[in-house]
């Protein structure tokens, strides 16, 4: 028991719990954090509740319960953007009670048809809600919507909980807590690995940090917007964790656009390079994902690149915080400006390649 028990601690030795063996050599070798991965088991219920099960951290929260494995409270869901209305759909598919809040109304519509309930302000969601999900743009917007006029920090209270799965740094998430946990209510962050078509499927990589016992009595929830979950310990590593992943994704696909640019100059069909790529060591998702339609000029949004470049600035702070060179990422950073500059914020990030175009 005692082992489990220090899971909202940090520690230098813990043991993993369930982990790929990626994590496994992380933990052992360098992690100075807990570093958790529950293994997903969305066909087996009672497989879920025994995996769950030794972290005995007592849920606060008054009216909803996580037992086998589901979750029976009002779920709240702020911002139905590329990500929030997938996210919460299948919320509802899967017979969440749900209800819905967008800045633009009509966003809400599509929900609203499969089943979920509006309330007209952040504040009303969290006040009607057991449990508040926010999936905003930026640090701004994650700040003015939990904390602002109407925010739902004015609805929060005892035996409530808020997930913020918007992608921020971690001071915002810090802040934020704070307000959140002022009023008595709980708070974890949960940045998401994954794009438009993982939130679609429930395909989504959780990176969670924490009240422990809210990590405990969403699990359900996450088991059935995410594939796997990780839980990171304090406020602030969920945040630090989806920055660097997206720090390294920034970089892999200004390095890849180079490389399809490169290849047509001298003479090569970038289409044949897509297909090497795939078949060797660098192979990854993304570039026989998004290589193809590159190749042709064409960036259907998943991941607008306006997104990108925030993650990428919020890194430079990130290192900057710690002094850490990251001389790939800044150049990267800079690149994902000009796009900007030139036009390519709402497209998605491949768009990128774009700012290597010699006549921009
Ligand atoms: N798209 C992706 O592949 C992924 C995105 N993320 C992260 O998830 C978050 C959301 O991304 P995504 O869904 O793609 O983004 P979108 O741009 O599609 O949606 C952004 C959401 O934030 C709302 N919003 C923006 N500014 C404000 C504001 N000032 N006040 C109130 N609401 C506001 C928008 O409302 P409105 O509809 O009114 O504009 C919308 O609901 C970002 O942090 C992103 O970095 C994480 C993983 C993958
Ligand atoms: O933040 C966006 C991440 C996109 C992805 O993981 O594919």
């Amino acid at each position: 028991m005692g082992r489990f028990l220090s899971l909202s601690k940090p520690s230098t030795k813990l043991p993993l719990y369930a982990c790929s063996s990626m994590a496994v050599a992380l933990t052992s070798t360098f992690s100075p954090r807990p570093f958790f991965q529950f293994p997903r088991f969305k066909r087996n219920p009672s497989s879920l509740l025994n995996s769950i099960a030794p972290f005995s951290v007592s849920s606060q929260l008054s009216n909803a319960t996580a037992e086998g494995g589901s979750f029976s409270g009002r779920v709240g869901f702020l911002g139905l953007g590329i990500m929030g209305t997938p996210m919460a759909l299948n919320l509802i598919k899967a017979g969440c009670d749900v209800t819905v809040w967008n800045r633009t109304k009509s966003k809400c519509d599509q929900l609203i048809n499969q089943g979920a309930k509006y309330q007209a302000s952040p504040a009303d969601v969290a006040s009607s809600c057991d449990v508040t999900f926010a999936m905003l743009a930026d640090p701004q917007s994650a700040v003015d919507i939990a904390c602002g006029v109407n925010g739902a920090v004015k609805g929060m209270g005892p035996g409530k909980g808020y997930v913020d799965v918007s992608t921020v740094d971690g001071a915002t998430s810090k802040s934020i807590s704070e307000s959140i946990k002022e009023t008595g209510a709980l708070f974890l962050e949960a940045p998401v690995s994954g794009s438009k078509k993982p939130a679609e499927d429930g395909q989504l990589i959780f990176l969670t940090a924490g009240d422990a016992s809210l990590y405990e009595t969403v699990a359900p929830l996450l088991n059935i917007m995410g594939k796997s979950k990780f839980y990171l310990g304090e406020v602030g590593n969920g945040a630090a964790m989806k920055l660097v992943v997206n720090m390294i994704m920034g970089s892999m696909m200004a390095s890849f656009s180079e490389g399809l640019l490169l290849s047509e100059k001298v003479g090569l069909d970038p289409n044949v390079l897509v297909e090497v790529v795939s078949q060797g060591a660098i192979s990854a998702p993304m570039f026989s994902l998004k290589g193809p339609s590159m190749v042709q000029g064409k960036y259907p949004t998943a991941f607008p690149l306006k997104h990108q470049q925030k993650d990428l600035r919020l890194a430079l702070g990130l290192a900057e915080s710690v002094s850490q060179p990251i001389p790939m990422a800044a150049a990267a950073n800079e690149l994902y400006k000009a796009a900007k500059s030139h036009g390519f914020s709402d497209q998605d990030f491949s768009a990128v390649v774009e700012a290597l175009k010699a006549n921009l």
